[in-house]
Order: structure tokens, then sequence, then C-alpha cells
């Protein structure tokens, strides 16, 4: 797919800049950053998305030519590692302290060398099992300090971000990339299919973000919003986006963000990039339990 370690790099860290910058644009977004507003951030706007998507360009650059086919193992784990710190405080120095990506840089990052390590077309399938493998070996020089993921780890027992690249990223697998898919076929907007893709993800993650900010209930509660939009025919009737307002609203009322299910739904687009680049399809090994839902579009 690529003629050398440099190739590999920039072509990977230019879809994964890119899929951040989509996520960003994606409107309406429910509690999330977009074009129309910060949502429930008071610490974020569009602008600073952006200046955050773009500043980590270098990060993935080098996380793609370090995974260039090498093998999925320890070493490569405690250098994609080093690499994404060095990320994150790239990020932090641009956003003045503000945690924009982190989650995307653990998804995007491990996702990005499962590509490299890969290095052939491969289904997305394939490519989140490789960095679901590289998940598994330890992080032997993780800095010990508290962060917000591990305060909900602790209290809820819910493994967040960690979680999801352990499974092998089910959720951008199973119920992102196959809703998108879905969508397109029955000829959605693609804003909208995007939006679905979203909500679908939502509707099962246990989002470290919805937790700390609200807890368990709030958690269940924005769950079975996004169900609802999906399961009232979705953004294309009028049923649908009554549903989305109301859970829009909801949400802004208490503060809630989905911030994972963001950083899941840029993963998705950045998979969709290198799939439909090399011509393949995703083909889910399984099922994943999630409910079928009825979408007009
Ligand atoms: C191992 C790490 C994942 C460390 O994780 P942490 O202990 O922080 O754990 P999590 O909270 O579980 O995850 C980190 C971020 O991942 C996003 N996320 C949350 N839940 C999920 C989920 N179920 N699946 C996937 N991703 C998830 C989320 O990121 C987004 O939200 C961020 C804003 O969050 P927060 O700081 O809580 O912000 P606020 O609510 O605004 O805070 P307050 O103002 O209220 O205080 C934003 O960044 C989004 O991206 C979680 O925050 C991993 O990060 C790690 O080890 N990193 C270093 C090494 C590395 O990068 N390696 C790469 C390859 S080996
Ligand atoms: N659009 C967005 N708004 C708020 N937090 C996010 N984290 C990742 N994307 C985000």
């Amino acid at each position: 797919m690529w003629t050398d370690a440099d190739d590999c790099g920039k072509q990977l860290a230019d879809w994964a800049v890119q899929a951040l910058l989509e996520e960003a644009e994606l409107t309406p977004k429910p509690g999330l950053v977009d074009l129309r507003s910060s949502g429930s951030h008071d610490n974020m706007d569009i602008s600073l998305m952006k200046a955050s998507a773009a500043s980590l360009r270098t990060c993935f650059e080098a996380m793609g030519k370090a995974a260039y086919r090498r093998n999925p193992e320890q070493e490569l784990r405690e250098e994609l590692a080093f690499l994404g710190r060095l990320g994150e405080q790239e990020m932090m120095r641009v956003t003045h302290g503000v945690n924009t990506h982190r989650g995307a840089i653990w998804a995007l990052g491990l996702l990005l060398a499962g590509c490299a390590v890969h290095c052939a077309p491969a289904t997305a399938w394939e490519i989140a099992a490789i960095a679901g493998t590289i998940a598994k070996f330890p992080d032997r020089y993780a800095p010990q300090q508290p962060t917000n993921g591990m305060e909900v780890a602790q209290k809820y027992g819910v493994q967040g971000a960690r979680g999801e690249a352990l499974k092998c990223f089910p959720h951008v697998t199973r119920i992102g990339l196959p809703v998108l898919e879905g969508m397109r076929a029955r000829k959605a907007p693609e804003q909208t299919a995007r939006l679905h893709a979203l909500l679908s993800i939502m509707a099962s993650l246990q989002d470290s973000c919805l937790l700390h900010r609200g807890g368990p209930q709030a958690l269940e509660a924005v769950q079975r919003g996004a169900r609802n939009v999906l399961e009232s025919g979705g953004m294309g009737t009028a049923s649908g986006r009554k549903a989305y307002r109301l859970l829009e609203q909801s949400m802004l009322e208490h503060r809630l963000s989905p911030g994972g299910s963001a950083d899941l739904i840029a993963a998705v687009l950045f998979l969709d990039k290198i799939q439909s680049t090399s011509g393949i399809a995703n083909k889910p090994q399984g099922g994943f339990g999630h409910r079928t839902v009825t979408l007009s579009v």
C-alpha cells in the first residue's frame, strides 16, 4: 500500500487529522462542540478543536512511521505510548491546558498503528484487531497521575477508553461503521448518516466523560435518549428530530458531553477513509448484541 515508512506515516496522519476535523464539523452533535456552538463545554469551541486536530499531525505521522511493518509487540506498544504522550503535551500546549483530544490520540493512534503494521489493504475489522493486540501489552512507563477516567473506573468499575481498545474497538467496527455504511446505502445525506452513526455509538458506549460529569444515571439517560432518537425513526422524521431536540436540551441542561463517542466517530471516519481508498468493505465478525432499529432517511 505504501512505498516506505515516511509515505505510510504521512498518509495515515493526513487521514487521522482529516477525520478529527470532520468530527468537529459534524453538525448537529448533542452536548459536543460543533459548527453551531460549544455544546456542554465552556472551555472549547470549534476553532480550538481544529487547532488541536492540526497539532496532532506530527504525533500521528511519527506513530505511523514507528509501526510500519513492525510486529505488534511490547516494544512497539511502549514507543507508541511515548509518542502518544508527546502528542498529548503538544495538544495541551496548543489548547492552553484543555483536554480536547486525549481519547482521540489513544484510539486513532492505535488504529493508525494497526494499519501501518498491516501495511496492505485490510478491513477495518482486521486493523482494529491488530490495534487491540497492541493495546494488550502493558504500558510500563505510564505516569501514575490520576485522570477522570481512573476516578470513574474506580468508582463504577468501567474500563472506558482502555476497555474499548482491549476489545478491539467494537463500537467502531460493529456499530459506527456498519450504521454509516447502511445509511449511505439508503441514500441518506452524509451528515445524517454520520450523526446516526454517532447516536448508535452513544446508545451503548460506557463513556467515561458522561460518567464523570453525571454518574451512571446520566450515562443511562443519554444512552436511552440516543436510542430513542433512532427508534423514533431517526433524523429523517419529525418524531426522530423531536426526540433529538429533547436529548440535546437535557444534555445541555445537565452539562453532559459524550466525548468518548466523539472520539469513536472520528475513528469510524478514519477507517472509512482507509477502506474507501483501498476499495475494501468492513466485515465484522459475529454480533455485538446491539438492537437493530428501523431508520428513515
Ligand atoms: C489509557 C488512556 C486511555 C488513559 O485514559 P484515562 O485514564 O484518561 O481513561 P478514559 O477516561 O477511559 O479515557 C480517556 C479519554 O478517552 C475518551 N473516552 C471516554 N470513554 C471512552 C470509551 N468508553 N471508549 C473510548 N474512548 C473513551 C475520552 O476522551 C474524550 O473526552 C475528553 C474530555 O474528557 P475529560 O478530560 O474527562 O473532559 P471534561 O469532561 O471536559 O473534563 P472536566 O472539565 O469535567 O474535568 C476529550 O479529550 C475527548 O477526547 C476520555 O477522556 C490513554 O489516554 C493513555 O494511556 N494515553 C497515553 C498513551 C497513548 O496515547 N498511547 C497511544 C497508543 S499506545
Ligand atoms: N466535538 C467535540 N466536542 C467536545 N469534546 C470532544 N472531544 C472530541 N471531540 C469533541
